[in-house]
């Protein structure tokens, strides 16, 4: 399989002039859903791997085999564009070149690393960031590890929040200098921070969480903004509908009365059921 049309469509997304908002994926169903709505790129992060393959918090617990196992089912089950996060690299630098091989290799279009101190240290409640060469190691071993020069390779700092805007800033220049293709923040709390990073750097930007007032399409796109992250619904979604069912079959609900359960026509899309159908009278000599 090929990955190469799917990273072109990422790096498209960064070179544009448009601020998209990619679908939180983070299985082949939810990727599936995600293509067919229409959703440019999916977006699969840290936190919904550790929730969808763990059943754990994000704390660093989830290992890189069963990352990029996951982003590879996803890659077989559709050609959306999927950006991973990945975390601190899984290790130190030599870590982060080992993951971006692998990712690569499981189909993610791009991938984030991120100079975030994980998992969290003995004693030290607060989040905390490695320093600044460390981090400028990491992407080099990212940009190095990459073996096809069309995937992405995007360098994260949560600085804003965690040290100060001027920190962010230092971390971003530093990135941009060794060669990232893009610069992915987190915890910035204001319009004034935004512009700030925006004025100071030059490569597309993409954002994570941020407050509504920052989240105005327009706004964002005169930033350099070409990706906003909407945090992932979907899995949340996902859980309350699994909870909402099994509550009501435990309660003694029939299953005929159930509600909210995916039409047949819904299901029968998301398996690519006619596709299967054509193969099977092809191959199997069934009749459709
Ligand atoms: O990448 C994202 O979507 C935000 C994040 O760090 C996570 O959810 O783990
Ligand atoms: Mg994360």
């Amino acid at each position: 399989m090929t990955f190469r049309h799917r990273r072109e469509k990422l790096r498209s997304i960064l070179a544009g002039n448009d601020c998209i908002r990619p679908g939180s994926v983070y299985d082949a169903i939810s990727i599936r859903i995600a293509e067919d709505l229409g959703f440019e790129m999916g977006m699969f992060g840290g936190s919904v791997a550790s929730l969808a393959v763990l059943g754990d918090p994000d704390i660093a617990l989830i290992t890189l085999t069963e990352l990029a196992e996951q982003m590879r089912r996803m890659s077989r089950a559709s050609a959306l564009p999927v950006l991973v996060d990945a975390d601190h690299g899984y290790g130190n630098a030599l870590n982060v070149r080992r993951t971006v091989q692998e990712l690569e290799a499981a189909g993610a279009a791009g991938l984030t690393i991120e100079d975030t101190l994980l998992p969290q240290a003995f004693g030290e409640a607060r989040t905390q960031l490695i320093p600044l060469e460390e981090g400028v190691g990491k992407m080099k071993a990212a940009l190095d590890g990459r073996g096809d020069p069309a995937l992405v390779i995007l360098g994260r700092t949560g600085a804003a929040a965690i040290t100060s805007l001027d920190d962010a800033i230092r971390r971003a220049r530093a990135y941009e200098a060794v060669g990232v293709d893009g610069l992915f923040f987190t915890g910035i709390k204001s319009k004034a921070e935004l512009e700030a990073i925006s004025a100071a750097t030059r490569l597309p930007i993409v954002l994570g969480g941020a407050p509504e007032d920052i989240s105005v399409s327009d706004y964002l796109r005169g930033q350099r903004v070409r990706i906003a992250l909407q945090g992932h619904a979907p899995i949340s979604a996902a859980t309350q509908a699994v909870h909402d069912t099994l509550r009501a079959l435990r309660e003694g609900t029939p299953p005929k009365n159930l509600k909210g359960l995916a039409s047949s026509e819904l299901t029968s899309r998301v398996m690519r059921e006619a596709d299967m159908k054509t193969r099977s009278a092809d191959l199997l000599g069934l009749k459709t």
